[in-house]
């Protein structure tokens, strides 16, 4: 929260030279006697100062982790009033995609706001500390200070800080590096170490424009996408958790994993890739979860093959079998690794009181078996949006054409157009073809391959049917006879039975 001082002085100019110079040279004084000093001086000034001064440091109380408004403040001055300032100062931040400028320390910036002037200052305060060695340490904490007439301090309170802070955040959401999350396992959750989550900076080329797929569905799923990311007040107005829930689903190579690019460079949202097998249990999953910042996409991919989600773990059925007692052992020992996050561990997560814990959250779940998936996991409200993504059709196949040879006709697109139709080519394989494999080959030798491709995956798949047919046929006749040799067992039997 704010760290809130607020003292009263003859001028703002004056107190506030008063404080730069007191931070400035405050270190050189005696502990004892700095405190002593400060504790008389503010309550002199707060006697007869006209001025409220507002304190933000850069760290929280707890002094290890970086304060959010702090970073707020500097992002707002630096785009609002930094350019004002005399002295900047260009912070490399590893968050950001650009560099950021900043006032130095001891400058000083003005803020108009309603009509009322308000003035920031940028501090420092150098402590030194002695440690058990003997070894002087330095620290430098820095620190806001926001100074205006104490006649409006409603006004301030209340209405300018949230609204530097509101746009302060939204400045370091436009401004920051996206990135790509991965969980850590649990014996490496060390504040020191990355923490749950790994990141390395996102950087997939794929957009909406350049995924192959039906063109009305692809309006739709945006539209979607945008009615979500603006739809804070309507999800507020509905009771109903800021997140939504998309299940891709489909053959291999259909672009389910492009998809989840696409999205996320559509929404310039970040990208958290939950790996479950890692995760070791049901609390474990709810605390990575919480971790998670708004803005981002939690994605859990070939979720049927992520884990046992069915409820019934695979080993009750193994453990029934006859084991001997080193196996047993082993296989204790293997379970104890696995991870043992359920079903409803899972729901939880995603879908209970926790999942309401960060706001503008979008969960995506791929799968190339949907029909395998428990219900329960796929149900509207939690995967709100199922998508199918199908087998490369035309209209898909003009989009993968016109983003791999740049080319929006040929004579051949009619024979493409029929035999795409009538042969199921996931967009992989179609773009795999489309490729040219050297500066030798143009769009014609391309095209002209894909054909070819797609001609030979329809022979296939007719020798394929063919072959199917014929051992349907074989299994039936097999099935007939076997039918009938009964018969006749069960008829002699019974002329047997009735000669006897
Ligand atoms: N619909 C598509 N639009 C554009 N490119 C596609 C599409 N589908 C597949 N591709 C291309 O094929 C490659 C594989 O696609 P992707 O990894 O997205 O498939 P997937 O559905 O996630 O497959 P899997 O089920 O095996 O994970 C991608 O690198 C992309 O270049
Ligand atoms: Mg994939």
């Amino acid at each position: 929260m704010l760290e809130t001082v607020a003292i009263w002085g003859i001028t703002g100019k004056t107190v506030t030279s008063i404080i730069l110079i007191w931070a400035m040279y405050s270190q050189y004084i005696p502990r004892h006697v700095r405190s002593h000093v400060e504790r008389y001086a503010y309550k002199l000034l707060g006697w007869i100062s006209f001025h409220v001064h507002i304190k933000f440091t850069e760290y929280t109380e707890e002094g290890l982790k970086r304060s959010e408004n702090y970073d707020a403040i500097r992002n707002y001055l630096s785009t609002n009033t930094a350019a004002r300032a005399q002295r900047l100062k260009a912070n490399e931040s590893k968050n950001s995609k650009s560099v950021v400028l900043s006032m130095d320390d001891h400058e000083e910036v003005e803020d108009v706001f309603h009509g009322v002037k308000v003035k920031w200052y940028s501090n420092v305060k150098v402590t030194e500390t002695q440690s058990n060695y003997g070894r002087n340490n330095t620290y430098e904490r820095r620190f806001f200070t926001l100074t205006f007439h104490r006649r409006h301090r409603g006004m301030i309170l209340e209405s300018y800080i949230n609204h530097v802070l509101r746009e302060g955040k939204a400045i370091g959401v436009r401004n920051r590096e996206r990135k790509l999350y991965t969980n850590n396992s649990s014996s490496e959750w060390y504040p020191w170490m990355s923490g749950k989550w790994s990141n390395v900076p996102f950087h997939h080329p794929a957009t909406f424009e350049t995924l192959a797929m039906d063109p009305e569905k692809k309006e739709g799923i945006k539209k979607d996408l945008v009615k979500f990311s603006k739809g804070k007040d309507y999800y507020k107005k509905v009771g109903k958790a800021w997140k939504r829930g998309y299940l891709l689903f489909g053959p291999p190579g259909t672009g389910k994993s492009t998809m989840i690019s696409a999205i996320a460079n559509f929404l310039d949202y970040d990208v958290y890739d939950l790996e479950l097998t890692t995760v070791k249990d049901n609390s474990e999953l709810k605390k990575l979860l919480l971790d998670t910042k708004s803005k981002s996409i939690v994605v859990i991919e070939d979720i049927d093959c992520s884990l046992d989600l069915t409820g019934q773990r695979k080993t009750k059925k193994e453990e029934d079998e006859e084991e001997d007692k080193e196996k047993k052992k082993e296989k204790k020992k293997e379970d104890e690794k696995k991870s043992k996050v359920t079903l409803s561990g899972l729901l939880n997560s995603i879908d209970g009181l926790w999942s309401a814990c960060s706001d503008e959250k979008i969960v995506i779940f791929t799968t190339n078996f949907v029909d395998k998936l428990d219900p329960a996991l796929i149900r509207r409200g939690r995967m709100d949006k199922h998508i199918e993504m199908s087998y490369c059709r035309f209209e898909a196949f003009k989009v993968l054409a016109k983003n791999y040879l740049e080319i929006e006709s040929h004579e051949l697109y009619g024979e493409i157009e029929r035999l795409l139709e009538e042969t199921d080519m996931s967009p992989a394989d179609v773009a795999e073809s489309l490729m040219p494999k050297s500066d030798e080959e143009d769009a014609d030798v391309c095209i002209k391959r894909l054909v070819k491709t797609v001609e030979e995956e329809k022979e296939k798949a007719r020798k394929l049917a063919e072959e199917a047919e014929k051992e349907e046929k074989r299994k039936k006749k097999k099935e007939e006879e076997a039918e009938k040799k009964k018969k006749v067992e069960n008829g002699d039997l019974s002329e047997n039975n009735g000669t006897n």
